[in-house]
């Protein structure tokens, strides 16, 4: 079997970018959101995402035009069930995630494969609830996706051998590096990153820095090229707070109790640079810290 068509669920920060990355590599990209208007967004977002590259010259207009052609906006999520591979990215809940994958399932073509953008729900347990868990994996790319290198494949208990080799030829023809973890909660990139988030932003909660001396602190001490709360920001503090009930959740720890600021930030709305208020107020020319 040969990958030529791929949709993508949810059009938000990730959904734009794993588009525009499988449009670049000549994949036949269709994109669905529920909210008509993200899917606008997404576009324009794609497009810039070209244009930068062609103004530094590492895409040629022409190709910049092509993979634009070839993303097409699926008015209705059951437009996708045939095509090759369905990529999830829709919001990291998991209720949201298996009712995706219900309506998909009498539309889905035979040799479908179906995977999941999720950044801690176990890829087992969604995996079950589809007519095809040998045919279903976690498929976890890194935000901004244009940028990051890294893929993490997450095989579920079912997961079989063709379709993790389908997948990893997929990661090396889109240009970027697999990693495989296990299915655990959070896998490898999450399990190790999210309780440093969390932790930074107890170091908040206790007084122990400002924003500012948290972010410069690990910026220019540890060379991180975003400071923790920043990054909390950029992946949005919902995504956060739902990684770490997950972690909290499957692995029964208290080390993974997420912090009530965090939560009490979430429960204001303020997710971070998607709702431009988050750790920092990004209202203004340049962000200035909310505490
Ligand atoms: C939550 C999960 O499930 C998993 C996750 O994703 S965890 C989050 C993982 N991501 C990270 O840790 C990101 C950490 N941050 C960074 O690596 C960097 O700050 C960054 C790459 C985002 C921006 O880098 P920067 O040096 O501050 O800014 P900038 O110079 O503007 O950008 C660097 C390059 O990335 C490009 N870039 C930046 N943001 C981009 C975007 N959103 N889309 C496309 N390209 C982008 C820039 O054009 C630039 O390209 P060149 O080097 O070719 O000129
Ligand atoms: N943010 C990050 O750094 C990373 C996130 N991920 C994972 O990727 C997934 C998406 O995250 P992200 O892009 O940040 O989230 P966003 O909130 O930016 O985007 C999610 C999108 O999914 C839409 N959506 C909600 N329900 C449905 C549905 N039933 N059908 C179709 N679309 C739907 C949302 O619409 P609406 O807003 O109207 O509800 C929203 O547009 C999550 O599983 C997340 O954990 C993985 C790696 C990194």
């Amino acid at each position: 079997m040969e990958i030529r068509t791929v949709g993508v669920v949810g059009a938000g920060q990730m959904g734009a970018g794993i588009a525009q990355v499988f449009a670049q590599a000549g994949y036949e990209v269709s994109l669905f959101d529920i909210n008509a208007e993200q899917v606008q967004a997404a576009l324009g977002k794609i497009e810039e995402g070209y244009e930068r590259l062609v103004s530094k010259e590492r895409l040629d207009p022409a190709e910049a035009k092509a993979a634009m052609a070839r993303i097409k906006v699926a008015e209705v999520l059951t437009d996708m069930g045939p095509l090759d591979l369905i990529i999830e990215a829709a919001t990291e809940d998991e209720r949201i995630k298996n009712k995706i994958f219900a309506e998909l399932r009498p539309h889905l073509g035979p040799q479908t494969i179906l995977t999941t953008n999720t950044s801690s729900i176990s890829i087992t347990r969604l995996a079950s609830a589809t007519d095809r868990p040998e045919r279903f994996m976690g498929f976890h790319f890194m935000n901004p996706v244009p940028v990051m290198q890294l893929v993490e494949l997450i095989r579920g208990i079912a997961t079989d051998e063709e379709t993790f080799q389908l997948l990893k030829g997929v990661v090396e023809k889109i240009g970027k590096t697999a990693a495989n973890a296990e299915d655990f909660p959070a896998f490898i990139v999450n399990r190790i990153l999210l309780p440093m988030i969390n932790e930074a932003i107890y170091t908040l909660y206790e007084g122990v820095g400002t924003v500012e001396s948290i972010d410069t602190a690990m910026k220019l001490g540890t060379n991180h090229p975003m400071g923790p709360l920043e990054l909390a920001d950029f992946i949005g503090l919902d995504v956060c707070l739902a990684i770490m009930n997950v972690l909290h959740d499957g692995l029964a720890d208290t080390k993974y109790r997420p912090c009530p600021l965090l939560v009490k930030y979430v429960e204001a709305g303020w997710l971070g640079r998607k709702t431009k208020r988050g750790f920092y107020d990004y209202r203004g020319e340049k962000p200035v810290p909310t505490r």
